[in-house]
């Protein structure tokens, strides 16, 4: 068997347990083989690894997963700040977005990759425009994603429209199971409050009849909330469940302000949530009731949401972040705790993306990262599950491997010229900005 042996280190186990364990992964399935003491490892899949991925003194995790980003807005990184959504929407955002061309969304998207194999995030879900640029990027890059159209229908004429609609549709069906089945996709309407009301009802049928999950931002901001309240005499989770948007496929953004009625609704429907805590804080959009989404059973994954919004895409960050606005939330130091945090960045990551991976085990697709304990913030090490949600931060990451192949080996990343992409986003986003506004 062609196998990678991840050696040396301590694994951190789908029940939450940390041990001393090797893993064997085998290459050509892009799947974990093993995972036990080096004997075990032996026995089971024999001495003769290809390739060692050297793990002592370090923990090696399933590989993170970005459950909610705009990817190619790390061009619009630390471009428009310290405004609330719709503003921020409006007056900056949705203006420089109208120049981006297909090549600068191949940049951002390269770039955004470049930088979660750098911090162990091996999957993640993008909803943007472009995406076929953006699935050569993912491809390139060796990651695994579930992508999207955005589609916006307000302040558009029918014809526009329905376009967007199409748009989103046609990716969903054209680019599921490209690069070699790591690329799924969705059919992603903005928001209930973007997309007009027929447009959404054809549009997830059609969904649905292309067996296609359904993700959109939902319930974010109270401005979002109050129209539908006013117009409808209805929450929006439950005129999403009117347009038949809830099921155990889909996942939806943000979830903050849900009230108790609309945490059953997504809870009975199986509907999973991304909170995105960054953008939440930095938008002042609000606190989600996480501790309560969980206790009703609700999958819980994170999001760094765009790189405008938060401003990067390192789900260290919003592990920690998750954990703090959490306790907040509930008034309760209890709520949220590191383990819940690591596990909705792993494994409810994966369940609400409908993607594999999120679990070190036998069977388990082989995405994982390796993260270096060995340094000044992490040491002592008294429980590596706290260090992972409350000290360690993506740039501990030493290997990052996705569908049993090395994406990043002792920081080097194998399969993007980190430098290279670096200056061609630089270089696309200042001649962005440049056509946004004109000297
Ligand atoms: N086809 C659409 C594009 C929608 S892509 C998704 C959109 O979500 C925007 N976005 C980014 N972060 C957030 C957020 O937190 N809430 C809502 N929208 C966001 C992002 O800038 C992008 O315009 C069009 O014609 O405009
Ligand atoms: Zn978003």
């Amino acid at each position: 068997m062609n196998y990678l042996r991840v050696s040396g280190g301590r694994v951190l186990r789908p029940d939450g347990r940390v041990e001393r364990a090797d893993v064997a992964v085998d290459r050509d399935e892009g799947t974990i083989r093993a995972v036990g003491s080096p004997d075990e490892v032996d026995e089971a899949v024999g001495e003769g690894a290809a390739e060692t991925l050297d793990a002592s003194g370090s923990l090696v995790i399933p590989g993170l997963v970005n459950a909610h980003t705009h990817v190619a807005m790390t061009l619009l990184r630390g471009y428009a700040d310290d405004k609330p959504l719709d503003p921020w929407l409006r007056e900056d955002i949705w203006p420089a977005e109208a120049e981006l061309t297909p090549a600068d969304v191949e940049a951002g998207a390269e770039l955004g990759a470049l930088e979660m194999i750098r911090s162990g995030t091996t999957a993640f879900a993008d909803m943007y425009f472009a995406m076929e640029r953006v699935a050569d990027a993912v491809d390139r890059a060796g990651l695994r994603a579930r992508l999207g159209h955005g589609v916006v229908t307000v302040g558009k004429g029918d014809a526009d429209a329905r376009a967007d609609v199409e748009e989103s549709l046609a990716v969903a069906r054209e680019l599921d199971g490209a690069a070699d089945g790591r690329i799924r996709t969705a059919f992603m309407p903005h928001s209930l409050t973007t997309v007009g009301e027929a447009f959404l009802r054809e549009g997830v049928a059609e969904a649905r009849e292309a067996g296609v999950p359904v993700h959109l931002h939902a319930n974010e901001t109270t401005d979002e909330v109050a129209p539908i309240v006013d117009e409808r005499g209805e929450r929006p989770m439950a005129y999403a469940d009117d347009l038949d948007a809830l099921g155990p496929d889909d996942f939806f953004a943000h979830g903050v302000h849900v009230d108790d009625s609309e945490i059953d609704r997504l809870a009975g429907s199986g509907t999973a949530v991304v909170h995105c805590p960054a953008s939440n804080m930095k938008l002042a959009s609000g606190m989600a009731p996480v501790q309560r989404l969980r206790e009703a059973g609700v999958t819980v994954a994170l999001g760094t949401d765009g790189a405008a919004s938060n401003n990067d895409l390192d789900v260290f960050d919003e592990m920690r972040d998750a954990a703090m606005l959490g306790k907040l939330a509930a008034d309760d130091a209890s709520a949220v705790p590191a383990g819940a945090v690591v596990e909705m960045a792993t494994r409810g990551g994966a369940d609400a993306l409908g993607l594999p991976g999120g679990r070190i085990e036998a069977g388990a697709a082989a995405d994982l990262a390796v993260v270096d304990l060995d340094a000044p913030h992490l040491t002592p090490v008294h429980d590596p599950v706290s260090h992972l949600a409350y000290a360690a931060g993506g740039s501990d990451v030493r290997h990052t491997v996705c569908d049993g192949r090395i994406l990043m080996r002792d920081r080097e990343v194998l399969t993007l010229d980190a430098e290279a992409v670096q200056e061609r986003a630089a270089d696309a986003a200042s001649d962005l900005v440049d056509r946004v506004e004109p000297a």
